[in-house]
């Protein structure tokens, strides 16, 4: 049987991973996929570069609507990024009839409910494994592997760059501007690096396995979205003596009145596999009513990583684009006329524990004060610890640091209490908030 013909739109790191890869192990691939796959087409705006990644035998063009238009082309891979260009080419090659691989969490954790629409009454396939965690198979496991649960959590480490970050400054003292420049020089950051530090890719990830988990439309405008930027340095030290480290962790969850989905630095104890995930690396937790907890642990991110996904994804259409469509596995695992109506719940409705840092008043009756308010609003105390004043503004000094760890809370009722505890004259600085995550 002749290859199966795929046409490439973007030929930087996953393009020419992709391409690296495919070629390299064509002979393995193609007695799993059943037939050859070969990218015969390449449209990249740097001809010069796409030109030197591909050599002699492939046709390199710099309009990506060319590779659309061939109709000896199968399968359209986009890999330049981005919710503009990237959304108009994926809905014409669906249009055309094309089967769609892409990478681009971007695009479908904003168009996703438009793009699979459009895939499903074109009897098409969007696959996306490389979307979510790079290398890790987590698209796959959520999908089919673990298709008997009820999952109830996932949280996990979904972005390298800011991950490379934390744990640059924490081993090598770092500071964040430096281990940034690193973390883009190895091909990790997003073309616009905001993306990751501010917590907005992670989001686009975790929104993606939220409705894959819980049957319902992808809703990247309902996650909450917090960064890294706003980290202090002393809050990963206060972390460290409290037995916890901080991640940024995407988390959805199931509750009983809808469905959790946000991202934001948590607390997680230092004993759990994923506080001691470093670097790059990625993981993710996913709990189900069936099997428990399942750890997926992996490079996120990078050439030859995320081309493995980019290339699993090949071989899948490859094996089933001849099957009838309503046989296939469903783009967000339920059927389409089998969606939830779970809503997303608000960050009120969140129910998770604290980590407080306070800057107050070195004098007697201030603790009382703060726990007395805390008991007051119903939220129960896990830990305290108070920094020496000397340790805190050098001797003789009039404030410290107070820590409260809480037990689990409603955040419309921490707000409320933190609000109160903030008019205090004895608290002298905004209290910092970090969310905590004990994943058991
Ligand atoms: N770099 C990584 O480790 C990962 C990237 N991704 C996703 O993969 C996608 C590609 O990422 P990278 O390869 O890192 O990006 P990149 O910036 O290295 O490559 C994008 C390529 O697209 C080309 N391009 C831009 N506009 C074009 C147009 N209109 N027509 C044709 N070519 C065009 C650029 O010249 C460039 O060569 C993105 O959606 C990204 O979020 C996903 C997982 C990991
Ligand atoms: N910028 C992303 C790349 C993969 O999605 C990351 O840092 O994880």
């Amino acid at each position: 049987m002749k290859p199966i013909q795929v046409g490439l739109l973007g030929i930087g790191t996953v393009g020419s991973g992709t391409f690296k890869v495919l070629q390299r192990n064509q002979e393995e691939i193609k007695r799993r996929a059943g037939r050859g796959i070969e990218i015969t087409m390449v449209a990249d705006l740097d001809l010069a570069r796409a030109r030197a990644a591909v050599g002699e035998g492939v046709q390199v063009v710099n309009d990506a609507r060319a590779v659309i238009a061939n109709p000896d082309i199968d399968i359209v891979i986009e890999l330049i990024g981005g919710y503009g260009i990237a959304r108009e080419l994926v809905l014409e090659a669906i249009a055309a009839g094309k089967h769609v691989v892409t990478a681009n969490k971007a695009l479908l954790a904003v168009h996703g409910t438009e793009i699979f629409a459009a895939a499903h009454a074109k009897g098409v396939m969007v696959a996306f494994e490389a979307a979510v965690a790079g290398g890790i198979p987590i698209i796959k496991a959520l999908r089919e592997g673990l298709t008997a649960n009820s999952i109830q959590w996932i949280a996990g480490i979904i972005n390298g760059t800011t991950n490379f970050i934390l744990s640059e400054m924490r081993d090598k003292g770092l500071d964040f501007a430096t281990v940034l420049k690193e973390a883009q020089r190895l091909g990790y950051a997003e073309a616009d690096p905001t993306f990751d530090i501010e917590g907005v890719d992670a989001a686009h990830k975790v929104t993606l396995m939220s409705a894959i988990a819980f049957g319902i439309p992808v809703q990247f405008d309902k996650a909450h979205v917090e960064g890294i930027t706003k980290l202090a340095a002393q809050d990963i030290k206060y972390a460290e003596q409290l037995g916890y480290r901080i991640k940024l962790l995407g988390v959805t969850k199931r509750k009983a009145q809808g469905i959790e989905l946000r991202v934001h630095p948590s607390l997680v104890p230092a004993k759990r596999l994923l506080a001691n995930v470093e670097g790059a690396m990625n993981a993710v937790v996913v709990n189900g009513d069936a099997v428990g907890t399942t750890l997926y642990y992996g490079k996120g991110a990078g050439s030859e990583p995320t081309a493995s996904a980019v290339i699993a994804d090949l071989v899948d259409i490859t094996r089933l684009h001849t099957a009838d469509a309503a046989h296939r596995v469903p783009h967000l695992a339920f059927h389409p006329d089998a969606m939830s109506d779970l809503q997303v719940l608000p960050m009120s409705e969140v129910v998770t524990s604290y980590y407080l840092r306070m800057r107050v008043a070195d004098e007697a009756g201030v603790l009382a004060q703060v726990t007395g308010l805390l008991a007051t609003a119903g939220i129960s105390i896990d830990a305290v610890l108070q920094r020496e004043a000397d340790e805190v503004g050098g001797e003789g000094s009039t404030q410290t640091d107070l820590i409260i760890l809480t037990h689990d809370t409603r955040e419309g009722t921490l707000d409320e209490a933190l609000a109160r505890l903030q008019a205090l004259p004895t608290v002298l600085a905004p209290i910092v908030r970090i969310r905590k995550e004990e994943l058991s």
